[in-house]
């Protein structure tokens, strides 16, 4: 996440940052110059009190420069405003220990002694002890993009299933009912593309990954089959709750007239439609990236950009665009795609 930089006298050391995210330093070594908006100057020395406190650019800097050879540590004000999120939300209104017992405990029967699914554990927990969550995901994938509030629902709403290697979690061509969570083990992705023929490996998914939206978002059948590869631990959220509180408001909708306003000014159109559909009528200057090879095209996308993704209804493009929001991009949705705008 972050590393000790060495930076040589004379040179300021924002000017180094190459990822352009907002930054804060910390001075490990050598006296750093600081001058402010308002006029003041200070010098700054490694080691000193002052210099547990970050320097923060955003922050009426106007200068830094190394009055010496110094040694730094550089951190992403994003991530760490996430970092820090998490940090209160996983010690916010901790229960007491009768009361956290009390969440915890299994029961297992119900008075008539039928069998209950296993209760979620208190949210705060599975924020705690959770293997679900990396500084890597914490900043790009959907929960950098989620309220925190959203975050903390969710959890509460999600449910814990132990699952062993070769089970099915789900079958391709079935209802969408559960967005799913990998918290330990490994699942396969497959598909089958012609009847009588061998599945296709898709991809490998681990702790962390997510699966299982796709259907959800576009209220169509499930694209592939999910199989265990290795025993593990899934958390999953029911499709209403998914859509409530995932969907809603990761997905940002927008008119023709906003997304033409948008494209004037760079935005680009994304046609997920079929080559052959594209082929046949597109919005002027649109690419294609049909959402059935997405994943794989990715690559070719530029995280700089905003893209405004497109089909005939706005079911296949928020698919679309809950996978680009996964994967960090900026997106937005023609909002009943082209039948429902004036084209
Ligand atoms: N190429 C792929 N790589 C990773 N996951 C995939 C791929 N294709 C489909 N999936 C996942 O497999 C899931 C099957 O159910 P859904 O269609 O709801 O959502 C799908 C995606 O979450």
């Amino acid at each position: 996440m972050c590393f000790v930089e060495k930076v040589s006298k004379d040179i300021n050391p924002f000017r180094m940052n190459v990822s352009k995210a907002a930054q804060a330093l910390y001075l490990l070594s050598g006296e750093l110059g600081l001058r402010y908006a308002n006029g003041n100057k200070k010098i700054m020395r490694g080691g000193s009190e002052a210099s547990k406190h970050a320097v923060d650019a955003s922050a009426g800097l106007v200068e830094a420069i190394a009055l010496t050879d110094i040694e730094i540590v550089r951190i992403d004000l994003d991530l760490l405003d996430i970092m820090m999120t998490w940090d209160q939300l996983s010690d916010f209104e901790k229960p007491s220990t009768n009361e956290a017992q009390k969440s915890d405990t299994t029961k297992t029967s119900d008075n008539a002694g039928h069998s209950l699914a296993k209760p979620a554990r208190a949210a705060t927990s599975w924020m705690g002890d959770t293997g679900v969550f990396s500084a890597s995901k914490l900043q790009t994938g959907v929960f950098s993009r989620l309220p925190s509030a959203n975050i903390e629902e969710m959890f509460n709403r999600m449910t814990s299933v132990d699952v062993k290697a070769g089970q099915v979690i789900i079958h391709q061509g079935a209802e969408g009912d559960y967005y799913y969570l990998i918290e330990n083990g490994t699942a396969v992705v497959s598909r089958i593309t012609e009847a009588g023929q061998p599945p296709t490996i898709l991809a490998e998914l681990h702790a962390g990954d997510a699966f299982g939206e796709e259907a959800l978002v576009s209220d169509n059948k499930r694209n592939a089959t999910i199989t265990m590869k290795t025993e593990g631990a899934l958390l999953k959220l029911k499709k209403t709750d998914f859509i409530e509180l995932l969907k809603a408001p990761l997905i940002s909708q927008i008119t023709m007239e906003e997304a033409r306003k948008l494209t004037a000014n760079g935005s680009i159109w994304v046609d997920v439609r079929f080559p052959s559909e594209y082929q046949f009528d597109h919005l002027p200057k649109a690419i294609n990236i049909p959402l059935n090879e997405l994943r794989s095209l990715i690559p070719t996308l530029d995280k700089q950009k905003e893209y405004i993704v497109y089909c005939q209804t706005g079911r296949r493009s928020s698919a679309s665009a809950f996978v680009l929001v996964e994967q960090g991009f900026r997106v937005q949705v023609l909002q009943g795609g082209t039948r429902g705008s004036k084209v």
